[in-house]
Order: C-alpha cells, then sequence, then structure tokens
C-alpha cells in the first residue's frame, strides 16, 4: 500500500528578516501549492536469506525532473550511498530519507514495536511531486504565444516538467548544478517536509491527519507533528549547509501561523564533528526542546490571498539577508531605530488581523456585511458606509488599522533596503503595488518574505476583489497564481494526487 503525504508551500506575509531574531513575529499562510511525496515497497516478495542483508535500496523518482535516483540503505547506521553519484543527488531528499529512517527505527526499537528492517528490507521507492505553483512557467508561456493569465496556468497539465535555469548556480555547489526557475514559495521546505513526514508514516506509529478532514487537534496530533518538524527542519538545515529562520518549514508542518523562530543552539547536536554516531544524533534530536512559538493564525474569514509572479527574474535571497544582516550589525541608534519600527508595525498587523478574525466570530452578519460594501469601494469611502452601530464601525476601523499598519511596513522595509543598499522594494515593485493597493477591495499588497523581484501578492476583500486584481496584474504582464491560502499543513492524502490527471506526463512534455 501506497503512503501518499502532501506539505504546502508558503507566504511570508509580514516578519521579512526581522524573523531571523528572537522574539519577532513572522506572519506565513501557507498555501494551496503542495509538495507530495508517495512512498511505497520495491520488492513485493523477499529472498530467504534476505535478513541477512546490510543493505535495502531505496529509489527516488522526480518525475517532472525526468529523474530517478537509486540508492542502497545501510540497514546498520541508514546511511544512503547514491549507486550513481555523477549523475548527483537531491540533498533535502537524502537528509530527509536518512533521518527519517533512523527516527522510526528508534522509535521502533525504544517503543518494544519490534525492528523495522523487514519492511526495510523490501525497498522504499519515494515519487516526488510538486504543484506547478511552486515554478515559473513564464517563459514557456511567452515561447507558445498564449496569454498570461491565471486561465492559462491552469490549463497546464498538473505536475508539468520544470523548466532549468541554466544560468543560476546553486550557491556553495562545486557541480553548478542548474537551479530550476521558482516562484518562491518554498519548494525545498515543503518536499523536505512531505518527504519525511512520508517516510515516518510509512515505517513508524506517527500518524498524520487527513487533509481537509479537519480533525480536531489532539496531543498524539500535536506530538506526532512535533516530530516531523524537528527532523524535517534538521535535514533542511544540514542540506542547506546553514541554519534559517526555520519559518517555511514550520509553515510546511504546522500550516499558517504566527511564528517566532527556535534558538540555533536547538540543532547544534546535529552539527559535524561530535563524536556522536548519526544514529545518536537523531536520538538526541527526537528529545530535543524547541524553543520557538507557533500559533494557527490563518486570514480572517472572507479575506483572500493573491500571489503574482511580475516577470522581473527574482531575487537571490541568501545575497539580500547579507547585506541586511551587516546593515543591521552595526548597531547605529537609527538602524536599530528602524528594525525596531518594524518590529512593532508587524505587530500592529498581527493585531489587526487577528481583531478581524475576532470580529468575524463575534459580529458575524454585520463584519460579512461591511466587507461586501467596503469591497466595492475606494479605500476614502470605507468610512462612509459606517452605519449607526458600534459593530460596523469596529469592522471598518479594525480593516483601516490592518491596512495603514501594512503601509508602515512597506516603507520601513524600503527604508531598510536603502540603508543596506538592496532593493527589498524596487521602484517597479513599489509602483505595482501602490496601484494594486489603490484598486477597489484590496485590504493591502506587497512583497513577500525577503522581498526584491520576486512574487507579489495581495489580501483582498473576497473572491469578487481577487478576481479584479487578477485581471489588472495579467493586463501588466504579472501572472496569477492558480493557488490560495490552505492554512492545514502536512497531511495524509487519500491518493496519489496524479490518478485524475491520466496522460499529464505527456502533456507536460508537449509544454517544453
Ligand atoms: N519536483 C521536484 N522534484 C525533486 N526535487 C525538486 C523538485 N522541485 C524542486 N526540487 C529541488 O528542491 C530544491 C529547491 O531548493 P531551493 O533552491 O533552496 O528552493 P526554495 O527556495 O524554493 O526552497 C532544489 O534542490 C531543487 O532541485
Ligand atoms: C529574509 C527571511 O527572513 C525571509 C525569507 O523569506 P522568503 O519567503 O523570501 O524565502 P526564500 O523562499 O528562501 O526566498 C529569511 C529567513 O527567515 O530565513
Amino acid at each position: 500500500m501506497a503512503v501518499v503525504v502532501s506539505a504546502p508551500g508558503k507566504v511570508l506575509i509580514t516578519g521579512g528578516y526581522l524573523v531571523l531574531e528572537q522574539p519577532n513575529i513572522g506572519l506565513v499562510l501557507s498555501t494551496s501549492a503542495r509538495f507530495y511525496a508517495i512512498v511505497k515497497t520495491i520488492h513485493e516478495t523477499l529472498a530467504p536469506d534476505s535478513w541477512s542483508w546490510a543493505w535495502s535500496d531505496v529509489k527516488v523518482s522526480s518525475p517532472q525532473l525526468f529523474k530517478e535516483t537509486n540508492y542502497k540503505l545501510s540497514l546498520r547506521d541508514y546511511s544512503l550511498r547514491n549507486v550513481a553519484p555523477s549523475e548527483g543527488g537531491n540533498p533535502f531528499v537524502e537528509n530527509a530519507v536518512s533521518m527519517a529512517v533512523a527516527v522510526a527505527a528508534a522509535r521502533a526499537s525504544s517503543s518494544g514495536a519490534g525492528s523495522i528492517n523487514p519492511l526495510l528490507l523490501q525497498g522504499l521507492e519515494i515519487t516526488i511531486l510538486g504543484n506547478n505553483s511552486f515554478y515559473s512557467f513564464r517563459k514557456q508561456i511567452e515561447a507558445q504565444q498564449l496569454p498570461l493569465t491565471v486561465e492559462t496556468l491552469t490549463s497546464l497539465p498538473e505536475f508539468s516538467a520544470i523548466t532549468r535555469n541554466p544560468t543560476e548556480v546553486v550557491s556553495g555547489d562545486t557541480n553548478v548544478l542548474p537551479e530550476v526557475a521558482k516562484t518562491g514559495l518554498g519548494s525545498s521546505a515543503a518536499m523536505t517536509a512531505a518527504v519525511v513526514a512520508a517516510v515516518l508514516q510509512y515505517l513508524s506509529d506517527v500518524k498524520l491527519p487527513l487533509h481537509g478532514s479537519g480533525q480536531t487537534d489532539t496531543v498524539e496530533l500535536r506530538q506526532h507533528l512535533d516530530l516531523v518538524h524537528a527532523v524535517s527542519q534538521a535535514a533542511h538545515c544540514a542540506a542547506q549547509g546553514k541554519i534559517g529562520s526555520g519559518f517555511d518549514v514550520s509553515a510546511a508542518v504546522y500550516g499558517s501561523q504566527r511564528y517566532v523562530r527556535f534558538s540555533p543552539s536547538v540543532l547544534a547536536s546535529q552539527e559535524g564533528s561530535s563524536r556522536q554516531t548519526f544514529v545518536e544524533k537523531m536520538r538526541r534530536l527526537m528529545i530535543e526542546e524547541w524553543d520557538g512559538e507557533r500559533t494557527p493564525y490563518g486570514l480572517p474569514p472572507h479575506l483572500t490571498l493573491i500571489i503574482g509572479e511580475p516577470g522581473y527574474g527574482g531575487s537571490h535571497t541568501p545575497s539580500l539577508v547579507g547585506a541586511v544582516m551587516k546593515w543591521r550589525k552595526a548597531n547605529l541608534p537609527e538602524r536599530d531605530e528602524i528594525w525596531n519600527s518594524l518590529a512593532k508595525a508587524n505587530l500592529r498587523v498581527e493585531a489587526g488581523l487577528k481583531l478581524l478574525n475576532t470580529l468575524a466570530q463575534s459580529v458575524g452578519k454585520t463584519y460579512t456585511t461591511v466587507l461586501e460594501l467596503c469591497s466595492i469601494l475606494p479605500v476614502d469611502q470605507w468610512q462612509t458606509i459606517i452605519d449607526t452601530t458600534s459593530e460596523g464601525k469596529a469592522v471598518v476601523e479594525a480593516l483601516l488599522e490592518t491596512r495603514t499598519a501594512f503601509e508602515t511596513v512597506r516603507g520601513l522595509m524600503r527604508k531598510m533596503g536603502e540603508g543596506a543598499e538592496v532593493p527589498l522594494e524596487p521602484p517597479v515593485q513599489t509602483q505595482l503595488l501602490d496601484q494594486t493597493m489603490s484598486m477597489n477591495g484590496v485590504l493591502f499588497a506587497g512583497v513577500p518574505g525577503a522581498g526584491g523581484f520576486d512574487a507579489v501578492f495581495a489580501v483582498t476583500l473576497g473572491e469578487d476583489a481577487r478576481n479584479r486584481v487578477q485581471e489588472a496584474w495579467s493586463s501588466k504582464g504579472v501572472l496569477s497564481l492558480p493557488i490560495t491560502e490552505d492554512p492545514q499543513g502536512v497531511s495524509l492524502e487519500q491518493e496519489d494526487p496524479r490518478t485524475s490527471e491520466v496522460g499529464s506526463a505527456l502533456h507536460a512534455m508537449s509544454i517544453n
């Protein structure tokens, strides 16, 4: 029986850079763009002497990259050996598999469930699929002279083949692998979390929630997600060779949230030269105390997320982070002032959205009516719709406060970018965002995460306003992605997502 698991991509709507330092917050939304990992056995039957074998088979397939990698997995220390190393592997998947297998083995032995080796000896076949929205299809669309619209994107077959970007270099990689053209939704984090969770679900007693089931939060579920998070975060850091803030992995595991980072020291025991074996390190990881904070935090009802790919080629996040952190480290009072004001403005955005959520619960009908009315009016007329009730007034004020706080965030990010001499909100993006924010029904719009030339996003008052933004962006060559917020993190899926997409691989080849 195959195990199918999915994990979402993310959009950091506020908190870029500041979230690298505790206790600053990041507001991260998980999206309906998901990575899937499908795990099944390779050998249905085993030779009678298989119990004495020291290695089992692992096959990793990435159909979108036309890539299949075969490994041998050591049953002694759970290391993976690439059978054809010259063809290169995928460090995110390799770390995810080794670590998840070692953790499953440790869990099975400590719970008395018995060895997982018989299951491992049947081999692991892992298929990885990423939703199209993780990748840019702009070049193919332009080459085929198709309209740059969401309809064109939705007409592409699911899990289309990915274009490699021949000019980009994977930072720190001496093999200079070509990178894929991506949209910035955090493919490595979603992929790592999906693989870790699928392997743990397949080999151990970890039970993930079913996608869309609305399963309630239980202590057991939380413990299982915490384990998936710890292993995914360790695997992601090991593959990247650095410890970032971790909001992307956290969103891939737990979904939309208010995030405060963990201390890098949590992962110190995983690093290099210590004399612990890999299995000992994994045992240590399982009992590590994570000191970050995470609160589920979706968009309030009727607020809708839209993400666009403006086609400016994207930015290199590590270079932006390097420049901003260098600027920050000088500890000059005027810089501290910008940094601290940004932290406050981020909290104001959070508080505004939280208040809207509360009002949606407490005065639901008024909340919906006010949003509907505001969605067709320019912002400077929102106040005019206030009826005599204080409830309606509270909703309008919360909307305006959230918008103003977000404008403050944008202004301070631009200031920080000027200081650090990096384009966090370059003028072309400013123009696009200002135009978007001046449209009826747009609450706010920004450049997510690290900023730069990557994607843009907007939060609108309902679907109609979202559609209007989509049309306006399309007329400017900004490609809206056919995705929205999906607050659920890593989950079990009922079936292989390709089952309803017969022939998608053939189509996938035709667009490239
Ligand atoms: N569909 C896929 N199958 C296998 N590997 C993939 C797939 N999509 C992306 N990857 C790999 O995921 C990694 C993306 O990592 P990275 O460049 O850090 O992107 P991101 O910023 O989106 O996390 C790359 O190694 C890339 O080759
Ligand atoms: C700067 C940051 O705080 C946010 C970067 O967010 P992005 O969403 O831009 O990330 P990438 O997908 O890696 O480009 C760095 C961090 O928190 O690790």
